[in-house]
């Protein structure tokens, strides 16, 4: 690890209230230019892990570092939530306005900008998604794949410093996943990615480690 590293992990440990213990001991960093792909079975904590890097789950013991400043309280997390892009694993998560352009104006109006600007931002961030012409759709009829890469347009019209994103190709078909590699490719932030799909990963990441037992290994 270095001081160059966009997000440092050490020691981290993460139980649920249940008392399932997920995350026993990470240490991961990643660093800029780099699309790091997150690996492992089912279940064995990947998306607790983003969620503990938000500060949406509190970890039990361990130090998180995101660009440059070190995260534990809840006001340290929220310094970095705008600079900090989470796709979800379950896009519903993600969409909760009415029509598309709603929900992807809705995190640059948060982040102050006026509304034109995050119209226009919007607007741009939908076609370079492929998605001209969708702004007036009804959010909850789009179908598993338009919403995945609508759930993306809401990340990317922030212009987040880091992107989490967690199993972007699922519902997409082989010629929207395609343009998705050109997009996550070209993109000039720095990723970590959560997918099962091998094929995927190897075009996309540059870096691949694997989350199995709590701990973190390379793939
Ligand atoms: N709120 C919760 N309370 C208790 N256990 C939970 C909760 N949410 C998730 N879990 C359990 O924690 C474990 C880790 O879940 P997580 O979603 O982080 O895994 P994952 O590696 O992302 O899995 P997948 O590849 O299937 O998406 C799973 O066994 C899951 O059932």
């Amino acid at each position: 690890m270095s001081a160059a590293d966009l997000i440092t992990v050490k020691n981290l440990h993460f139980t649920f209230p249940t008392g399932r213990k997920v995350l026993n001991g990470v240490d991961l960093y990643l660093r800029s230019g780099e699309r790091l792909a997150l690996m492992g079975a089912n279940g064995a904590g990947k998306s607790s892990l983003l969620h503990c890097l938000m500060g949406l789950v509190t970890a039990e013991n361990g130090e998180i570092a995101i660009l440059g400043s070190r995260c534990e309280t809840e006001s340290e997390f929220r310094a970095i939530r705008g600079r900090v892009g989470l796709l979800f694993q379950d896009s519903d998560d993600q969409l909760f306005c009415p029509t598309v352009l709603e929900d992807v104006m809705f995190g640059p109006l948060n982040l102050g900008q006026s509304r034109d600007d995050a119209r226009k931002v919007a607007l741009k961030t939908l076609s370079d998604l492929g998605l001209d012409g969708f702004e007036n759709r009804i959010t909850y009829q789009l179908s598993g794949g338009e919403k995945r890469l609508v759930a993306l347009a809401t990340v990317l019209s922030m212009s987040p410093e880091i992107l989490l994103l967690d199993e972007p190709t699922n519902g997409l078909d082989a010629d929207v996943e395609k343009r998705l590699i050109e997009i996550l490719r070209s993109l000039p932030q720095a990723m970590l990615i959560i997918s099962h799909d091998r094929q995927f990963l190897e075009q996309v990441a540059t870096r691949s480690v694997r989350l199995q037992d709590g701990i973190i290994s390379q793939a």
